[in-house]
């Protein structure tokens, strides 16, 4: 049995990072564990701008502790209004790494996002053209299909048929949940890859709803029944490099969870690494572990792999209760829970 495991340092292909006091504190965990991160641009107002991306990317550097070393990568929110130069303009210049597609109203502040992928037909075609990845939070949004049916669906009625219109656009699949989009991964061509949230590799949605409603359980797309969960367990240790590491650490404030409508997102950046390895170890594959975490995400957006090193250990700790941060409080996944590895730098 391994006492400890070092890996090239990973990077995070999926994080919120927020904005002001929420930023401050956030960011030293993810800039602490991780090399770089595509950053969401779901702020309010979203970042739909080449100059609010570098403003933001700006005020990300400056709440990086001193003596860490972090680079946010910028993704731009994509709109029914969005200018096909600006994303080309913002790729060129290297600010933004990737673009997001939210369809309006899927998840928190995408209400200015895409009300039908035709309206951004041109702006696709642009990212296609340059080799500029999409990033996607892939669900419908009817009124008429269920929670847990939405992301199955959007496969067939939004995902496929972008693919097939534009045949040379890079696709992320952004924290999948299900064994339909497992699959879907799998048969798509290398222009197709996914992310795994630590969360949807520990909990089904009985996390969620059994022994009362647990609202720090809750994140969209929200965790689906336990076979699915073991197809992303599957997928995620597989060695597959279609597949890779993206926390979606998502911090609400305790209140705004703990709610009659509470929010969705998990705020797991503490302990990320220590949240997967445990899934890896778990499914006996550390071997797989390193290129999930450090080298298929960099292939995938044809960025250099990390020269620096990280490593954990076998060391059992309890995971606090609370985070207190200016304020307000955030709960961390896992918390109250023990976790068998420690992130040891
Ligand atoms: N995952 C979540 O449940 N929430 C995210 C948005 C998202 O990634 O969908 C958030 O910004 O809070
Ligand atoms: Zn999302
Ligand atoms: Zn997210």
């Amino acid at each position: 049995m391994s006492e400890s495991i070092t890996i090239r340092r990973p990077d995070d292909w999926h994080v919120h990072l927020r904005d002001g006091a929420m930023l401050e504190a956030v960011v030293p965990y993810t800039a602490r564990q991780f090399a770089r991160a595509i950053v969401m641009p779901n702020l309010t107002p979203p970042v739909t701008t080449v100059a609010a991306a570098q403003a933001y990317r700006e005020r990300i550097r400056a709440a990086v502790p001193d003596g860490m070393t972090f680079e946010p990568l910028m993704t731009c929110y994509l709109t029914d209004n969005t200018d096909p130069e600006e994303l080309r303009r913002g790729f060129e210049q290297g600010v933004f790494t990737a673009a997001k597609l939210y369809p309006a109203g899927a998840t928190t502040n995408s209400d200015s996002g895409v009300t039908d992928v035709t309206n951004i037909r041109q702006a696709l075609e642009a990212m296609a053209g340059i080799g500029m990845p999409l990033c996607v939070h892939g669900e419908v949004t009817s009124d008429d299909i269920d929670i847990f049916d939405r992301e199955a669906v959007f496969i067939e009625h939004i995902l496929a048929p972008l693919l097939d219109d534009l045949p040379q656009l890079k696709v992320i699949f952004e924290h999948i949940t299900t064994s339909e989009a497992v699959a879907f991964v799998e048969r798509a061509g290398e222009r197709v890859a996914a992310t795994i949230t630590p969360q949807h590799l520990h909990i089904n949605r009985n996390a969620m709803l059994v022994g009362g409603i647990r609202p720090h359980a809750y994140c969209l797309p929200v965790a689906k029944r336990e076979a699915h969960r073991l197809e992303l367990r599957r997928a995620a240790t597989s060695g597959s490099p279609k597949f890779f590491l993206g926390t979606d650490s998502a911090p609400h404030e305790r209140h705004a969870k703990e709610s009659a409508c509470g929010c969705a997102g998990i705020f797991n950046a503490p302990f990320a690494l220590e949240s997967y390895l445990a899934v890896f170890e778990e499914e006996g594959a550390l071997e797989h572990f390193e290129g999930f975490a450090s080298l298929h995400g960099p292939a995938f957006y044809n960025l250099p792999v990390n020269e620096e090193t990280v490593t954990l250990e076998r060391r059992a700790h309890d995971v606090m209760d609370r985070i207190e941060i200016a304020d307000t409080e955030l709960v961390p996944f896992h918390a109250g829970q023990s976790l068998d590895w420690r992130f040891a730098g």
